[in-house]
């Protein structure tokens, strides 16, 4: 799924079930999933009572999504968070929030039921044991994040290795508590009353002297949180046994930085950050219903003040979006009608202060809001249905967090180091493989060798045998020679018996001077006509049709090798 492609807005209902206690104390349900957007609530009347509030009444809601009781925490999470994940790597930024009265089940939703003592590990082996997974929303997104960066680092190493360039993934973790109107620092407990700063110019609001711890792992993450749990603050109240008394705040950054060679001269940076708060809110409650006392009274009166506050600003946020345009038909002029729109006042509590950016606009937001299906719980359940209601008109057009940044030229230069060091240690690297591969190179050779060696000595015989053939031609031309030479005297002998006998008469003129030093060599080639001792001999030079027996004898040359 594309970034474009997720909603901007998510409001879901989530109906958890009815306790044993409240089953076994005769509470019934009062409310309802149909399809899976609609939420119907019902209250029962009071018989023979007359007063609008004592009649019995059937409201319906619709919202994007309605969650039974029956729905699975991988359920919950797979529908509303699981997309969103994939858009903080893109440096997008989103705000989870649950709501709802106390009891209602907002801690069992982010957390899951083993909410303070578990690792990361305990978590995924309770959820086997069980056999039910129970593992809530903060643990299941934590554990996204870190798979997909895996992922994307995986993709990003090949693209480099083909491209060039280099990334790099941060993630810092804070995890804060509101708790009577100050903000505590979860993961230093020992820090004071944090105050917020506001930066006019960015539009967002961050904590001074918060912690930002980085992390490698889900684990990390779960185990900072197991600490910070610790120093959250929870107490019994008459509603919940394990009651949270403070709106907790995580916020999970994750940072990209990659580095692109657009060209040799000019590297660019490209720095992207998204930002994911989960925020775990304490239920709002009826100092009526509650009857809580003392400090617990106290801290029901700045938690329902916070939720208030949040309340308005939702309030706000949602009619600002009902701005009315309308345009007078008499009229050439446009006249713009405003209704009137509330101001969103974020300072009237610190909860809204410092989800001032989350909920103004550029950011994706996700609230679930939890409801108890007891009738006793009519009321603080029909609120949440009613406050959720609004929220869904609250319109957001989130923003990409993105950096582009052409480098100075100290990050030039570090970053060249960088890659020369990577070059020299690859090129080591190379050299140490072209050694072993040179070992193995001189190696083979010697076993050519060795084998050449081993085939020369299987064609000795061969070879032996060829020499004796040479040999016997050589003997065989030598002797030839000799004859020819032999002939040649007898030649001369006849020449001059004949001189002084008679003359010769010959169709071919033949020389009577002694043969000319260039025709030594042809004297081998010159061939007897006739061989008769009682006739004169004519010799002449063989004609090309005619092929002298000489010819014939292969002319081998004595010095040649095999
Ligand atoms: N969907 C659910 N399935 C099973 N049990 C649930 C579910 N939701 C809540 N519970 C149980 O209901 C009880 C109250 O839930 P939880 O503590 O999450 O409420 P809460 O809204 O966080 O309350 P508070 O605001 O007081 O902290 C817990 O024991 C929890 O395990």
């Amino acid at each position: 799924m594309s970034a474009e492609d997720i909603p901007n807005v998510i409001v879901a209902v989530r109906i958890r079930p009815l306790s044993l206690d409240e089953q076994n104390h005769g509470h019934r349900s009062c409310c309802h999933v149909v399809g899976d957007q609609t939420v119907i609530i019902e209250k029962e009347g009071i018989p023979n009572r007359h007063l609008k509030s004592q009649r019995g009444s059937t409201n319906e809601y619709g919202f994007d999504i309605a969650f039974p009781v029956e729905a699975t925490q991988d359920e919950v999470y797979d529908r509303t968070v699981k997309n969103v994940i994939p858009t903080i790597l893109d440096g997008f930024n989103a705000t989870i929030f649950a709501y709802g009265a106390t009891g209602a089940g907002k801690t069992h939703t982010m957390m899951g039921k083993h909410r303070d003592s578990k690792s990361y590990d305990e978590f995924i082996d309770d959820e086997y044991e069980d056999g039910v997974p129970d593992t809530g929303i903060i643990p299941q997104s934590l554990s996204d994040i870190f798979r997909l960066i895996h992922i994307r680092q995986e993709e990003e190493k090949a693209q480099h290795e083909n491209e060039g360039g280099s990334s790099s993934w941060t993630v810092t973790v804070s995890y804060l508590e509101v708790y009577n109107e100050a903000i505590r620092d979860l993961l230093n407990p020992k820090s004071k009353n944090l105050s917020l700063r506001e930066d006019a110019q960015k539009g967002v609001v961050h904590v001074s002297g918060l912690r930002h711890v980085d992390v490698a792992s889900a684990t990390d993450v779960l185990d900072l949180l197991r600490t910070g749990n610790c120093n959250r603050r929870t107490g019994a109240t008459s509603a919940n046994k394990d009651s949270s008394r403070s709106h907790a705040v995580l916020q999970v950054t994750v940072k990209h930085t990659s580095t692109t060679l657009l060209s040799r001269h000019s590297p660019n940076a490209e720095i992207s950050e998204g930002k994911l708060s989960m925020i775990d809110l304490a239920g709002s409650e009826r100092a009526s219903s509650t009857q809580n006392s003392g400090i617990r009274l106290t801290e029901g009166a700045n938690i329902n003040k916070s939720l208030l506050a949040l309340a308005n600003c939702i309030n706000a946020l949602s009619s600002t979006t009902q701005k009315v345009m309308r345009r007078r038909s008499d009229s050439a002029l446009k006249v713009k009608e405003k209704r009137f729109i509330p101001r969103t006042k974020y300072r009237d509590s610190k909860l809204t202060h410092l989800l001032k950016s989350s909920l103004e606009g550029d950011c994706r937001l996700i609230m679930i809001a939890n409801i108890s299906p007891s009738h006793t719980s009519f009321e603080e359940s029909h609120n949440t249905l009613k406050y959720a209601n609004r929220a869904k008109n609250i319109k957001i057009r989130p923003k990409m967090h993105v950096v582009t940044a052409e480098m100075t030229h100290i990050q030039r230069a570090e970053k060249l180091e960088q890659e020369n060091a990577n070059l020299r240690k690859e090129l080591a690297e190379v050299r140490a493989k072209r050694k072993t591969i040179d070992g193995n190179v001189l190696n083979s050779l010697n076993l050519v060798d060795a084998k050449r060696a081993k085939h020369n000595a299987g064609s000795e015989p061969q070879t032996m045998h060829l020499r004796r053939t040479i040999d016997r031609l050589e003997r065989e031309n030598k002797e030839l020679q000799d004859k020819v030479r032999e002939m040649e005297n007898e030649l001369g002998q006849l020449r001059s018996q004949s001189a002084r006998s008679q003359p010769i008469s010959t169709p071919n003129k033949v020389s009577d001077k002694s043969p000319h030093p260039s025709s030594a060599r042809k004297r081998a080639s010159l061939v007897p006509q006739r061989h008769l001792s009682t006739h004169p001999v004519v010799y002449r030079t063989p004609s090309r049709q005619t092929p002298s027996r000489l010819s014939l004898i292969p002319r081998i040359s004595t010095g040649s090798k095999f």
